[in-house]
Protein backbone atom coordinates (compact mmCIF):
# COMPACT_ATOMS: atom_id res chain seq x y z
CA UNK A 1 0.00 0.00 0.00
CA UNK A 2 2.69 2.40 1.14
CA UNK A 3 5.86 2.51 0.28
CA UNK A 4 8.71 5.60 1.40
CA UNK A 5 11.94 6.31 0.03
CA UNK A 6 15.05 6.65 2.18
CA UNK A 7 15.52 10.23 3.44
CA UNK A 8 16.85 10.53 6.33
CA UNK A 9 15.38 12.89 9.45
CA UNK A 10 17.13 16.17 9.03
CA UNK A 11 17.60 18.84 11.69
CA UNK A 12 14.78 21.25 11.49
CA UNK A 13 16.11 23.88 13.78
CA UNK A 14 19.18 25.82 13.60
CA UNK A 15 20.22 27.46 17.36
CA UNK A 16 21.87 31.03 17.74
CA UNK A 17 22.47 32.92 20.31
CA UNK A 18 20.97 36.56 20.48
CA UNK A 19 22.30 39.93 21.55
CA UNK A 20 21.09 39.59 25.41
CA UNK A 21 22.68 36.19 25.52
CA UNK A 22 19.25 34.76 25.03
CA UNK A 23 19.34 31.21 22.50
CA UNK A 24 17.26 31.60 19.40
CA UNK A 25 15.64 28.76 18.22
CA UNK A 26 15.46 29.80 14.33
CA UNK A 27 12.81 27.22 12.68
CA UNK A 28 14.18 26.22 9.54
CA UNK A 29 12.18 26.67 6.65
CA UNK A 30 10.87 24.09 4.60
CA UNK A 31 11.07 23.24 1.23
CA UNK A 32 8.92 20.30 -0.81
CA UNK A 33 7.49 19.72 -4.07
CA UNK A 34 4.73 17.04 -4.69
CA UNK A 35 4.87 14.99 -8.25
CA UNK A 36 2.59 12.85 -10.17
CA UNK A 37 0.29 12.01 -12.49
CA UNK A 38 -2.03 13.78 -13.63
CA UNK A 39 -4.89 12.87 -11.08
CA UNK A 40 -3.00 11.63 -8.95
CA UNK A 41 -4.33 13.75 -6.29
CA UNK A 42 -1.31 16.40 -5.92
CA UNK A 43 -3.90 19.55 -5.76
CA UNK A 44 -6.12 17.79 -3.09
CA UNK A 45 -2.62 16.87 -0.71
CA UNK A 46 -1.17 19.88 -1.58
CA UNK A 47 -3.98 22.02 -0.35
CA UNK A 48 -4.40 19.22 3.17
CA UNK A 49 -0.66 19.84 3.37
CA UNK A 50 -0.71 23.51 2.91
CA UNK A 51 -3.57 23.96 5.93
CA UNK A 52 -2.45 21.63 8.46
CA UNK A 53 1.56 22.89 8.45
CA UNK A 54 0.40 26.50 7.12
CA UNK A 55 2.81 26.25 4.37
CA UNK A 56 2.66 28.61 0.97
CA UNK A 57 1.09 26.43 -1.54
CA UNK A 58 2.66 27.33 -4.94
CA UNK A 59 1.17 26.03 -8.35
CA UNK A 60 2.95 25.98 -11.92
CA UNK A 61 0.19 26.56 -13.35
CA UNK A 62 -1.08 29.08 -11.41
CA UNK A 63 1.94 31.10 -11.82
CA UNK A 64 1.06 30.71 -15.49
CA UNK A 65 -2.82 31.23 -15.68
CA UNK A 66 -1.51 34.16 -13.50
CA UNK A 67 1.39 35.41 -16.28
CA UNK A 68 -0.55 35.22 -18.78
CA UNK A 69 -3.73 37.05 -17.46
CA UNK A 70 -1.54 39.78 -16.18
CA UNK A 71 -0.30 40.03 -20.09
CA UNK A 72 3.65 39.09 -18.71
CA UNK A 73 6.38 38.75 -21.79
CA UNK A 74 6.49 35.23 -20.32
CA UNK A 75 2.75 34.91 -20.01
CA UNK A 76 2.16 35.85 -23.71
CA UNK A 77 4.49 33.50 -24.39
CA UNK A 78 3.44 30.43 -22.50
CA UNK A 79 0.30 30.94 -23.23
CA UNK A 80 0.99 30.09 -27.16
CA UNK A 81 2.14 27.09 -25.87
CA UNK A 82 -0.45 26.10 -23.57
CA UNK A 83 -3.25 26.85 -26.64
CA UNK A 84 -1.61 23.79 -28.37
CA UNK A 85 -1.56 21.74 -25.23
CA UNK A 86 2.16 21.53 -25.38
CA UNK A 87 4.10 22.23 -22.35
CA UNK A 88 5.48 25.75 -21.89
CA UNK A 89 9.24 25.21 -22.46
CA UNK A 90 11.95 25.25 -19.77
CA UNK A 91 13.61 28.85 -20.41
CA UNK A 92 10.02 30.26 -20.13
CA UNK A 93 9.14 28.13 -17.17
CA UNK A 94 12.45 29.01 -15.41
CA UNK A 95 11.88 32.85 -16.19
CA UNK A 96 8.52 32.80 -14.30
CA UNK A 97 9.42 30.72 -11.42
CA UNK A 98 12.74 31.49 -10.07
CA UNK A 99 12.21 35.21 -9.80
CA UNK A 100 9.05 34.17 -7.80
CA UNK A 101 10.94 31.79 -5.60
CA UNK A 102 13.70 33.79 -4.82
CA UNK A 103 11.61 36.28 -3.25
CA UNK A 104 9.78 33.44 -0.96
CA UNK A 105 13.63 33.67 0.79
CA UNK A 106 11.51 33.54 4.21
CA UNK A 107 9.23 31.30 3.66
CA UNK A 108 8.19 27.39 3.84
CA UNK A 109 6.63 26.16 0.70
CA UNK A 110 5.22 23.44 -1.27
CA UNK A 111 5.18 23.59 -5.01
CA UNK A 112 2.99 21.71 -7.28
CA UNK A 113 3.50 21.49 -10.94
CA UNK A 114 7.39 21.98 -11.13
CA UNK A 115 9.75 20.43 -12.17
CA UNK A 116 8.37 18.64 -14.84
CA UNK A 117 11.81 17.92 -16.71
CA UNK A 118 15.02 17.12 -15.58
CA UNK A 119 16.14 20.57 -16.84
CA UNK A 120 13.52 22.52 -14.50
CA UNK A 121 14.74 20.11 -11.75
CA UNK A 122 18.55 21.25 -12.26
CA UNK A 123 17.31 25.00 -12.55
CA UNK A 124 15.49 24.56 -9.19
CA UNK A 125 18.47 22.76 -7.52
CA UNK A 126 20.97 25.70 -8.22
CA UNK A 127 17.92 28.44 -6.45
CA UNK A 128 17.54 26.07 -3.23
CA UNK A 129 17.65 23.23 -1.50
CA UNK A 130 14.75 21.28 -0.94
CA UNK A 131 13.89 18.71 2.04
CA UNK A 132 11.40 16.45 0.78
CA UNK A 133 9.91 15.42 -2.73
CA UNK A 134 6.76 13.61 -2.46
CA UNK A 135 6.07 11.17 -5.64
CA UNK A 136 2.25 10.05 -6.12
CA UNK A 137 2.01 6.45 -7.57
CA UNK A 138 -1.89 5.54 -8.43
CA UNK A 139 -3.10 2.72 -10.57
CA UNK A 140 -4.30 3.63 -13.93
CA UNK A 141 -7.98 2.85 -14.07
CA UNK A 142 -8.46 5.31 -10.88
CA UNK A 143 -6.80 8.07 -12.52
CA UNK A 144 -9.20 7.58 -15.39
CA UNK A 145 -12.37 7.32 -13.47
CA UNK A 146 -11.05 10.60 -10.96
CA UNK A 147 -10.13 12.56 -14.29
CA UNK A 148 -13.60 11.97 -15.90
CA UNK A 149 -15.22 13.15 -13.09
CA UNK A 150 -12.90 16.44 -12.30
CA UNK A 151 -14.33 19.45 -12.16
CA UNK A 152 -12.34 22.33 -11.75
CA UNK A 153 -13.45 26.22 -11.01
CA UNK A 154 -10.79 27.98 -13.61
CA UNK A 155 -10.20 31.29 -11.82
CA UNK A 156 -9.36 29.86 -8.74
CA UNK A 157 -7.97 26.44 -9.50
CA UNK A 158 -10.76 24.91 -7.10
CA UNK A 159 -11.04 21.38 -7.79
CA UNK A 160 -14.55 19.06 -7.19
CA UNK A 161 -15.13 15.55 -7.85
CA UNK A 162 -18.55 14.38 -8.34
CA UNK A 163 -17.93 11.21 -6.15
CA UNK A 164 -14.95 12.26 -3.93
CA UNK A 165 -15.51 15.98 -2.87
CA UNK A 166 -18.93 17.16 -4.73
CA UNK A 167 -19.61 20.80 -4.95
CA UNK A 168 -22.34 22.39 -2.37
CA UNK A 169 -24.64 22.99 -5.42
CA UNK A 170 -24.07 20.96 -8.60
CA UNK A 171 -21.80 22.71 -11.38
CA UNK A 172 -21.04 25.51 -8.85
CA UNK A 173 -17.58 26.80 -7.28
CA UNK A 174 -18.66 26.27 -3.55
CA UNK A 175 -16.95 30.19 -2.71
CA UNK A 176 -17.50 31.89 -6.24
CA UNK A 177 -20.87 30.38 -7.20
CA UNK A 178 -19.24 30.50 -10.81
CA UNK A 179 -19.41 27.94 -13.21
CA UNK A 180 -17.19 24.45 -13.56
CA UNK A 181 -15.59 23.68 -16.07
CA UNK A 182 -14.15 20.47 -17.63
CA UNK A 183 -10.57 20.08 -19.54
CA UNK A 184 -10.63 18.73 -22.58
CA UNK A 185 -7.41 16.59 -21.70
CA UNK A 186 -9.00 14.59 -18.69
CA UNK A 187 -10.80 13.12 -21.12
CA UNK A 188 -10.23 8.94 -21.37
CA UNK A 189 -8.56 9.17 -24.93
CA UNK A 190 -6.23 11.41 -23.90
CA UNK A 191 -5.28 10.23 -21.00
CA UNK A 192 -2.99 7.52 -21.97
CA UNK A 193 -0.59 9.72 -23.79
CA UNK A 194 -0.63 12.02 -21.04
CA UNK A 195 0.55 9.24 -18.97
CA UNK A 196 2.85 7.67 -21.29
CA UNK A 197 4.36 11.00 -21.07
CA UNK A 198 4.79 12.04 -17.90
CA UNK A 199 6.33 8.52 -16.97
CA UNK A 200 9.16 9.49 -19.73
CA UNK A 201 9.46 12.82 -17.73
CA UNK A 202 9.40 12.06 -14.33
CA UNK A 203 11.70 8.79 -14.64
CA UNK A 204 14.94 11.03 -14.59
CA UNK A 205 13.90 13.69 -12.01
CA UNK A 206 12.59 10.62 -9.37
CA UNK A 207 16.05 9.14 -10.03
CA UNK A 208 17.40 12.64 -9.44
CA UNK A 209 15.62 12.95 -6.06
CA UNK A 210 16.30 9.23 -5.17
CA UNK A 211 19.78 9.95 -5.13
CA UNK A 212 19.62 13.01 -2.92
CA UNK A 213 17.74 10.66 -0.71
CA UNK A 214 14.70 13.03 -0.27
CA UNK A 215 12.00 11.27 -2.41
CA UNK A 216 8.85 9.79 -0.77
CA UNK A 217 6.78 7.43 -3.03
CA UNK A 218 2.96 6.62 -1.85
CA UNK A 219 0.96 4.05 -3.55
CA UNK A 220 -2.60 4.04 -2.92
CA UNK A 221 -6.34 4.21 -4.70
CA UNK A 222 -7.51 7.00 -2.28
CA UNK A 223 -6.25 10.04 -1.12
CA UNK A 224 -8.07 9.77 2.28
CA UNK A 225 -5.88 6.37 2.64
CA UNK A 226 -2.70 7.82 1.99
CA UNK A 227 -3.20 11.22 4.12
CA UNK A 228 -2.29 9.88 7.45
CA UNK A 229 0.92 8.55 6.10
CA UNK A 230 2.34 12.01 4.64
CA UNK A 231 0.93 13.38 7.42
CA UNK A 232 2.92 11.65 10.00
CA UNK A 233 5.76 12.13 7.73
CA UNK A 234 5.43 16.05 7.70
CA UNK A 235 5.40 16.02 11.40
CA UNK A 236 8.76 14.56 12.08
CA UNK A 237 10.22 17.16 9.28
CA UNK A 238 8.44 20.63 10.47
CA UNK A 239 8.29 22.10 13.67
CA UNK A 240 4.26 21.98 14.97
CA UNK A 241 4.56 25.49 15.38
CA UNK A 242 3.68 27.86 12.43
CA UNK A 243 5.39 27.59 9.79
CA UNK A 244 5.00 30.48 7.47
CA UNK A 245 7.98 32.33 8.14
CA UNK A 246 11.23 31.92 9.99
CA UNK A 247 9.96 31.22 13.72
CA UNK A 248 12.26 33.04 16.81
CA UNK A 249 11.78 30.51 19.56
CA UNK A 250 13.36 32.03 22.80
CA UNK A 251 14.67 29.33 24.77
CA UNK A 252 15.75 29.48 28.48
N1 LIG B 1 6.55 22.83 -14.96
C1 LIG B 1 5.92 23.09 -16.12
N2 LIG B 1 6.60 22.96 -17.30
C2 LIG B 1 5.99 23.22 -18.47
N3 LIG B 1 4.71 23.61 -18.58
C3 LIG B 1 3.99 23.75 -17.42
C4 LIG B 1 4.56 23.49 -16.15
N4 LIG B 1 3.62 23.70 -15.22
C5 LIG B 1 2.50 24.08 -15.87
N5 LIG B 1 2.72 24.12 -17.19
C6 LIG B 1 1.77 24.50 -18.26
O1 LIG B 1 0.59 25.01 -17.66
C7 LIG B 1 -0.54 24.15 -17.95
C8 LIG B 1 -1.46 24.06 -16.74
O2 LIG B 1 -0.76 23.42 -15.68
P1 LIG B 1 -1.50 22.68 -14.48
O3 LIG B 1 -0.44 22.06 -13.65
O4 LIG B 1 -2.44 23.62 -13.83
O5 LIG B 1 -2.47 21.62 -15.18
P2 LIG B 1 -2.28 20.20 -15.80
O6 LIG B 1 -1.14 20.14 -16.76
O7 LIG B 1 -3.63 19.87 -16.33
O8 LIG B 1 -1.86 19.29 -14.56
P3 LIG B 1 -2.59 18.10 -13.77
O9 LIG B 1 -3.55 17.45 -14.71
O10 LIG B 1 -1.45 17.24 -13.35
O11 LIG B 1 -3.28 18.73 -12.60
C9 LIG B 1 0.08 22.82 -18.36
O12 LIG B 1 -0.76 22.05 -19.16
C10 LIG B 1 1.35 23.27 -19.08
O13 LIG B 1 1.09 23.68 -20.40
O1 LIG C 1 -8.71 10.21 -3.32
C1 LIG C 1 -9.05 11.00 -4.21
C2 LIG C 1 -8.26 12.14 -4.57
C3 LIG C 1 -8.70 12.98 -5.58
N1 LIG C 1 -9.88 12.72 -6.19
C4 LIG C 1 -10.36 13.57 -7.30
O2 LIG C 1 -9.54 13.24 -8.41
C5 LIG C 1 -9.36 14.37 -9.26
C6 LIG C 1 -7.86 14.63 -9.44
O3 LIG C 1 -7.30 15.12 -8.23
P1 LIG C 1 -6.30 16.37 -8.26
O4 LIG C 1 -6.83 17.43 -9.16
O5 LIG C 1 -6.00 16.70 -6.83
O6 LIG C 1 -5.01 15.68 -8.95
P2 LIG C 1 -3.75 16.32 -9.70
O7 LIG C 1 -4.06 16.33 -11.17
O8 LIG C 1 -3.53 17.69 -9.11
O9 LIG C 1 -2.63 15.37 -9.39
C7 LIG C 1 -10.10 15.55 -8.59
O10 LIG C 1 -11.37 15.65 -9.21
C8 LIG C 1 -10.21 15.09 -7.13
O11 LIG C 1 -11.34 15.68 -6.50
C9 LIG C 1 -10.65 11.61 -5.88
O12 LIG C 1 -11.70 11.38 -6.46
N2 LIG C 1 -10.21 10.79 -4.88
Amino acid sequence: MLRNGTASVRNDTDTVRGVAGYKWRMAKLFRAVIMGPPGSGKGTISERIAQRFALTRLSSGDFVRENIAANTDAGVLAKTYIERGLLVPDHVMTRLLLPRLEEMTRHSWLMDGFPRTLAQAKALNSTCDLDLVISLNIPYETLKERLSDRWIHPASGRVYNMGFNPPHVQGRDDISGEPLIQHDDDKPEALVARLRHYKDMAKPIIDLYKSKGILHTFSGTETDRIWPYINSLLSTKIPSTSQTDTQRIPMP
